[in-house]
């Protein structure tokens, strides 16, 4: 029966390959919901089974075990001209599409519609103009593929994947090629097609803290173990965020919302200024700088004042770099 909640469901799903009579399993006893209208991001190590989940999701791969039931069917039971309409696949390979205008590939998404000419009703129109519309494409329409930027060109698969109008939209690490605010562009981008269209949204990335932004759920996959989902807000809060730094010199620190080095923790008698403190410990940790026992330092602001005191001594400076300079001469 179809869910009022999740427009995807998995219970117990092993995954992976066969190469001819082998199997080579990537995961077991995955369990997941996705739910609808929302975004979801899947995040974990490289080589953990990302690609491989996502293919299995999209109908690619047959699951090694368990169904996924997808809008109330399983997977394996709808015909994959069924599923092309529903799901839209956004997949980082290099196109060779370089001689179609922008306007001409994202026409593509309409495919599984068109009748056997591939012939565009005015309703296709309508729905591939409204597409380049929402990714604030449509001034590139007449512009070829091989002459836009990569950041344009996701922007425009995006758009592909929005006028095929399918009610989950897949996307593999759509922002690996893109520079910083590039990246945000496009995970917001997608926050907004949900908020907006009510699309379903499930995006393979590294991006934690652009992820902790803008998703809505996340998933963290790790190797032999159940998927961890949850909140982004939930995750943090519970530290269960830390899943994704286990067994590296990182952890996830909850103030700032962001990855540091957990040798900051051992910055004990740094005072002052949550945001202040913390670009003082990565300055003393990235020059390798333990302070000594008998010294702490008070940092207050407007302007930068940091108070160094120890055994009977007292020095005061203004900058981060003094600091460091001081510290290293003792
Ligand atoms: N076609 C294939 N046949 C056999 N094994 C494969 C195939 N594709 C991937 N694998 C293996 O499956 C495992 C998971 O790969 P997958 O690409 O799903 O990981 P990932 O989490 O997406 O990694 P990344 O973050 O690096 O993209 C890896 O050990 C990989 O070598």
């Amino acid at each position: 029966m179809d869910s009022p909640h999740y427009i995807l469901e998995g219970t117990g799903i092993s995954i992976g390959y066969h190469k001819g009579k082998q199997v080579i399993k990537v995961g077991e006893s995955l369990s997941f919901k996705l739910p609808k209208g929302k975004l979801t991001c899947l995040l974990g190590p490289n080589g953990v089974g990302k690609s491989t989940l996502v293919k299995t999701i999209m109908g690619h791969l047959p699951s090694l075990a368990g169904d996924i039931i997808f809008s109330g069917i399983p997977l394996h039971e709808q015909h994959p001209r069924q599923l092309a309409q529903k799901i839209s696949v956004v997949l980082t390979d290099k196109i060779t599409a370089g001689n179609l205008t922008v306007q001409q590939l994202v026409a593509l998404g309409r495919t599984p519609f068109t009748n056997w000419l591939g012939k565009l009703a005015a309703e296709d129109k309508h729905i591939i103009t409204e597409a380049l519309q929402a990714t604030k494409t449509y001034y590139l329409k007449d512009q070829l593929i091989s002459e836009i930027s990569d950041g344009q060109l996701q922007k425009v698969m995006i758009a592909r994947a929005l006028a095929q109008d399918g009610q989950l939209i897949i996307l593999d690490e759509p922002t690996a090629h893109l520079d910083l605010i590039n990246r945000y562009e496009i995970m917001h981008l997608l926050r907004d097609i949900t908020n907006k269209q009510g699309k379903s949204i499930l995006v393979v990335t590294h991006d934690l803290e652009i992820a902790i932004e803008t998703a809505d759920n996340l998933w963290i996959m790790q190797c032999g173990v159940p998927l961890t989902t949850g909140t982004p807000e939930d995750l943090v809060i519970s530290g269960r965020i830390n899943l994704l730094t286990t067994g590296s010199r990182l952890t996830f620190d909850p103030a700032l919302g962001k990855i540091r080095p957990a040798a900051l923790q051992t910055y004990g008698s740094i005072h002052g200024p949550d945001h202040l403190v913390q670009w003082l410990k990565l300055a003393l940790h990235k020059s390798a700088i333990k302070l000594p026992q008998n010294l702490s330092i008070e940092v207050v602001d407007a302007p930068p004042t940091f108070r160094i005191t120890g055994n009977g001594f007292e020095e005061t400076l203004h900058d981060i770099q003094s600091v460091i300079s001081w510290l290293k001469q003792r």
